[in-house]
C-alpha cells in the first residue's frame, strides 16, 4: 500500500496526518501505527491522526498515540487537524467536528487555531497535585526548578505508580508571573516527555485557577515547544467556554509504503 501523509506540529507536539475519507487506513493495526510514528524506522511523530467523514459534523478526528493505540483527546492534535481540514478545503475559518470526547468547535486564522474544549466539572485535589480530565486525564503538580527537573523519571513514576493500569498524563508546572506558567509534560502513550501537550496545558490553566494562582479567566502557558493561551469561564463550580489557542503548522508532505 502506498499512502500520502502530511506532517503537522502544534507547539512542537508532532503528528502524522492522514486523509482517511476513503477509509483505506488499517486503523486496527497497532504495529503499523507504532512503526509510522517511530523516529528511527518510520516517519516519526508523537501520534497519528486520521481525518474521516462524519454524517453530522464537518469531519471526525481519530487519534492514536505513538505506541499505536487509540488515545483519549489530543488538544494539540485537535488544533492540527483543524488546520489540515482547512488546507484540504473541507472547512473555511470555522468548524464543528467530532472527536473521541465529543463535539468540538474551532476557528483557524493564519496558522492560529482556537479549539473549544469540553466543559470540566470536577477537579480532584491531591496532597500536592490536582487531577482533572480535559478530554484526557491529567495530573498537574507544581515544582521548583522546572528547567532541570527530571520529567521522564518523575513522570513515569507517577504515571505507573499512582494511576493504575490506565495511567495518566503528568504535567509539572512552575509559575512565571501572575498569568503565565511554564509547563513540561510526560505523555502517556508516548511514554516520554513531549514538547507540548494541549489537553495538559488546558488542565494546568484550570488547576492553577482552582488553586487561586490565576486571578483572571485566562492563562498564558510556555511549553517547551512554544506558547499557548487558555481562555475559560468559571461559574457555579464549572469551567465552560474553554479555548486552547496557538499555532498549528504543516511541516511536510510525503508518501509511505507498507
Ligand atoms: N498530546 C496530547 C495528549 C494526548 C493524549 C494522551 N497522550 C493520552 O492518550 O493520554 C494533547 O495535545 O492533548
Amino acid at each position: 500500500m502506498v499512502a500520502t501523509f502530511y506532517k503537522y506540529q502544534g507547539t512542537g507536539n508532532d503528528f502524522i496526518m492522514i486523509d482517511n475519507r476513503e477509509n483505506f487506513f488499517p486503523q486496527m493495526d497497532v504495529k503499523l501505527v507504532a512503526l509510522l510514528c517511530d523516529r528511527k524506522f518510520g516517519i516519526g511523530a508523537d501520534g497519528l491522526i486520521l481525518l474521516e467523514r462524519d454524517d453530522t459534523y464537518d469531519f471526525r478526528m481519530v487519534y492514536f498515540n505513538s505506541d499505536g493505540k487509540e488515545g483519549s483527546m489530543c488538544g494539540n492534535g485537535g488544533r492540527c487537524i483543524v488546520a489540515f481540514a482547512n488546507f484540504l478545503g473541507i472547512i473555511g475559518e470555522r468548524t464543528n467536528f467530532i472527536a473521541v470526547d465529543g463535539p468540538h468547535s474551532a476557528t483557524v486564522n493564519n496558522d492560529v487555531v482556537s479549539l473549544k474544549m469540553q466543559e470540566v466539572y470536577k477537579l480532584n485535589k491531591k496532597p500536592n497535585a490536582t487531577f482533572l480530565n480535559t478530554g484526557s486525564p491529567h495530573h498537574v503538580q507544581l515544582v521548583n526548578e522546572l528547567d532541570t527537573f527530571n520529567v521522564v523519571k518523575e513522570g513515569s513514576k507517577l504515571r505507573y505508580g499512582i494511576y493504575g493500569a490506565s495511567g495518566c498524563n503528568i504535567n509539572f508546572v512552575e509559575q512565571e508571573s501572575s498569568d503565565t506558567f511554564n509547563v513540561r509534560t510526560y505523555e502517556r502513550g508516548v511514554e516520554d516527555e513531549t514538547l507540548s501537550c494541549g489537553t495538559g496545558v488546558t488542565a494546568v490553566a484550570l488547576a492553577m485557577h482552582d488553586l487561586g494562582k490565576v486571578k483572571g479567566n485566562y492563562a498564558h502557558i510556555n511549553a517547551e515547544g512554544g506558547k499557548l493561551k487558555v481562555d475559560f469561564d468559571f461559574k457555579n463550580g464549572v469551567y465552560t467556554e474553554i479555548y486552547l489557542i496557538g499555532e498549528a503548522k504543516q511541516v511536510f508532505k510525503g508518501e509511505i509504503t507498507w
